[in-house]
């Protein structure tokens, strides 16, 4: 199975390693800087599962130089998902299927009205994961978890080959039969952890040690499981609690990568992910008053750089 990578960052760059460790090849679709960066450090994991070093992996810059895709597991910001349009025509002329792991849900839409239903699969990721000044990836925390599973009948069986490699691989792969589900749980979760701690800009630890602070988190699940509903996916009250006890349980240090961005003064996935709640929301005609809220507090800081 060839498995092109479109964004060599840190959950790219970590998933992308991992396949290739457990026999797939994988291509890194990489864009000038990041080909110099790979070219000159090569790409790591460190990580408390093993780390990996490769000095030399496979990489392009023009997606008319891969050969036979079978999958592209796009793994880019979600400001970034139109700039990659065009290469994902490229490899989806070559027969490739696209797996999007980014969070959030309007990238689903997006790419099958760009590419058809038949070539999207759902797919979504748990890990906690940044880059280094060399380009390497810092894992931190146990969790590494692919999520992903067909979105039509076309697509069982690419997604079981897949489903062989993840098992092979150092990971948590988990083919599922209701991914959408599983895009919306996370959804919900992301929303109201990405936006506590980023608004705040605390870790989760600091949150926890103030009800009135932790509560506002509880308000974003709760709206964003009412949304899910809008869109016929059920969350359960036993959803709800599973993302506050994940909240609860988290490391103190642990935060998102929305709020990793904003230390690092880089740009947010502000619009993708709470303004994409807000937008799915409108389309429903319901309202999302603390989400709005986040959205407004967190705007100031969306691009910093
Ligand atoms: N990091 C984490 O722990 C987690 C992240 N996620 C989600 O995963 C997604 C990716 O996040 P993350 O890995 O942190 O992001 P990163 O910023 O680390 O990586 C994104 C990469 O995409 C590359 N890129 C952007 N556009 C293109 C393009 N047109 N062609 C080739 N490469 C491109 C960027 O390259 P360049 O250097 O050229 O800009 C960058 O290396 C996000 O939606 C995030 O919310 C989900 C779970 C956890
Ligand atoms: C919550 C977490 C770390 C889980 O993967 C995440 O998705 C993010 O912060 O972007």
């Amino acid at each position: 199975m060839h498995i092109v990578v479109l964004g060599a960052g840190a959950l790219g760059g970590y998933f992308g390693l991992r396949f290739q460790e457990a026999g797939a090849k994988v291509t890194f679709l990489v864009r000038q800087k990041r080909a110099e960066q790979l070219q000159k450090h090569g790409l790591a994991i460190r990580s408390p599962h093993g780390d990996v070093l490769r000095e030399k992996i496979n990489w392009e810059t023009n997606p008319a130089d891969v050969e036979n895709p079978d999958v592209v597991l796009v793994s880019v910001k979600g400001y970034h998902l139109n700039g990659t349009l065009e290469q994902l025509h490229t490899l989806v002329n070559k027969g490739a299927y696209v797996l999007p792991v980014l969070n959030g849900i309007e990238h689903i839409h997006i790419l099958q009205q760009e590419f058809g239903k038949e070539k999207i699969i759902g797919g979504l990721a748990f890990i906690i994961a940044t880059l280094n000044n060399q380009g390497h990836v810092v894992h931190t925390g146990a969790f590494h978890e692919l999520i992903f599973g067909p979105l039509c009948t076309e697509q069982e069986k690419v997604t079981s080959e897949l489903e062989s490699f993840s098992n092979k691989a150092v990971m948590k792969g988990e083919r599922t039969a209701n991914i959408m589900y599983e895009l919306w749980k996370k959804y919900m979760f992301i929303n109201a952890f990405s936006g506590i701690t980023t608004a705040v800009q605390l870790p989760i630890g600091e949150i926890r040690k103030h009800k009135e602070t932790f509560q506002i988190a509880i308000h974003l699940l709760q709206e964003m499981r009412e949304l899910a509903g809008k869109y016929d996916v059920n969350l359960t009250d036993k959803d709800v609690t599973e993302a506050i006890t994940k909240m609860e349980q988290f490391d103190a240090q642990a935060t998102s990568s929305m709020h990793q961005d904003l230390r690092k003064g880089l740009p947010l996935e502000l619009d993708h992910l709470h303004g994409g709640a807000i937008r799915l929301a409108k389309a429903q005609q319901l309202e999302l008053i603390y989400t709005k809220i986040m959205y407004g507090i967190i705007k100031p800081f969306e691009n910093r750089t």
